[in-house]
């Protein structure tokens, strides 16, 4: 359960009156996610998502993340709109950490994802991909490919201890990615962990909104969309659905076509992005704080899809 922060009824109520939300009605710590604690709340003028930012969010880029969050619902895409003060700001302080009041959003995840889903989660990226081209905001992506070797030099044993001998491979996929990765693809604002939970769908079962937007960060389009497909369209015994992939990539197309160049880097790109989310799950392996009762994810999940990637994908024909 991802509830770090427990928040009390009456912090909820002094830090309400900052607002123009009426009195609190409900209040709950929601269980899912890892990285924020994030509760249902429900006052007199509707419901909301408040959030108390931990671990890896810096406080320095909430301002990143919660205007791109005001842009993106200000030019149609369904996000969750942050709701601003009294005084107007959407960044506030509860218990001492940064926090925030964003929109409610319906629509559910899908927990087994199909081909439709695929589809319209692709669209659904490409969508984002056009709504935040001009957002001012800029922001590095911290977890990009210059990152991961350093990353990883603090947590070979982790991975010895997992599998023996993993070490060794991933210093050779670290450095063939640095040899072969594409720096010049288009560019803009990604999402950058646009995984099946993160991405809601109406009971129709097209596309509602996507959410979570703390890794987002500027970077290659077809890295995000490398970055969806490793976490769309593997099947639970490790293999690569191909016809899933096909349909994310043809969803994402109707909104926005893929260059030559980026359909080219898709292969290597879905390598690195696999690299990236193996690491951080890595390095969260045994230090996910006491009491949190989170589930670190696992993972040699992603050492599996590396190893697919290492085989090379035909994404293609
Ligand atoms: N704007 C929102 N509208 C509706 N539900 C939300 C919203 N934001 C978060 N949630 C719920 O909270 C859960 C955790 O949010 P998420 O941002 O993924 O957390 P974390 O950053 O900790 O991974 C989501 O799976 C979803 O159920
Ligand atoms: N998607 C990442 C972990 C981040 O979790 P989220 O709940 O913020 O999406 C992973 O699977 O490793």
């Amino acid at each position: 359960m991802a509830v770090y922060t427990d928040i009390t009824d009456d912090e909820l109520s002094v830090f309400l009156e900052g607002y123009d939300l009426g009195a609190p009605l409900a209040f709950k710590g929601i269980a899912e996610g890892v990285e924020n604690s994030n509760f249902l709340l429900e006052t007199e003028k509707g419901r909301y998502i408040l959030t108390v930012y931990e671990r890896r969010v810096k406080a320095d880029d909430l301002p990143y993340f919660l205007n791109m969050l005001t842009w993106l619902a200000d030019r149609g895409f369904p996000s969750a709109r942050p709701i601003p003060d009294r005084k107007g700001a959407t960044l506030a302080t509860l218990r001492g950490k940064a926090a925030a009041i964003v929109e409610f959003l319906p629509g559910l995840s899908a927990r087994r994802p199909t081909v439709a889903h695929c589809r319209e989660a692709g669209e659904g990226l490409a969508w984002l991909h056009l709504a935040g081209e001009g957002y001012p905001g800029r922001r590095a992506n911290d977890l990009g490919q210059t990152a991961w070797a350093p990353l990883f030099a603090k947590h070979r044993k982790a991975a010895d201890d997992l599998k023996p001998g993993l070490a060794t491979t991933i210093d050779k996929d670290l450095a063939q990615l640095a040899l072969m990765w594409p720096r010049t693809l288009p560019s803009g604002v990604i999402h950058a962990d646009y995984f099946p939970d993160n991405v809601f769908f109406q009971p129709n079962g097209k596309f509602a909104a996507a959410i979570d937007f703390y890794f987002a960060c500027d970077d290659a389009y077809a890295y995000d969309v490398a970055v969806t497909l490793n976490a769309w369209c593997f099947e639970a015994d490790g293999s690569f659905n191909i016809t899933a992939a096909k349909a994310l990539l043809n969803g994402y197309e109707r909104r926005r076509p893929l260059s030559p160049a980026e359909k080219e880097a898709l292969p290597i790109l879905a390598r690195g992005a696999a690299m990236r989310f193996f690491l951080t799950r890595l390095a969260d392996w045994g230090s996910t704080p006491a009491g949190a009762l989170v589930k670190p994810k696992d993972p040699l999940e992603y050492e599996r899809k590396l190893a697919v990637h290492r085989e090379g994908l035909t994404l293609f024909a």
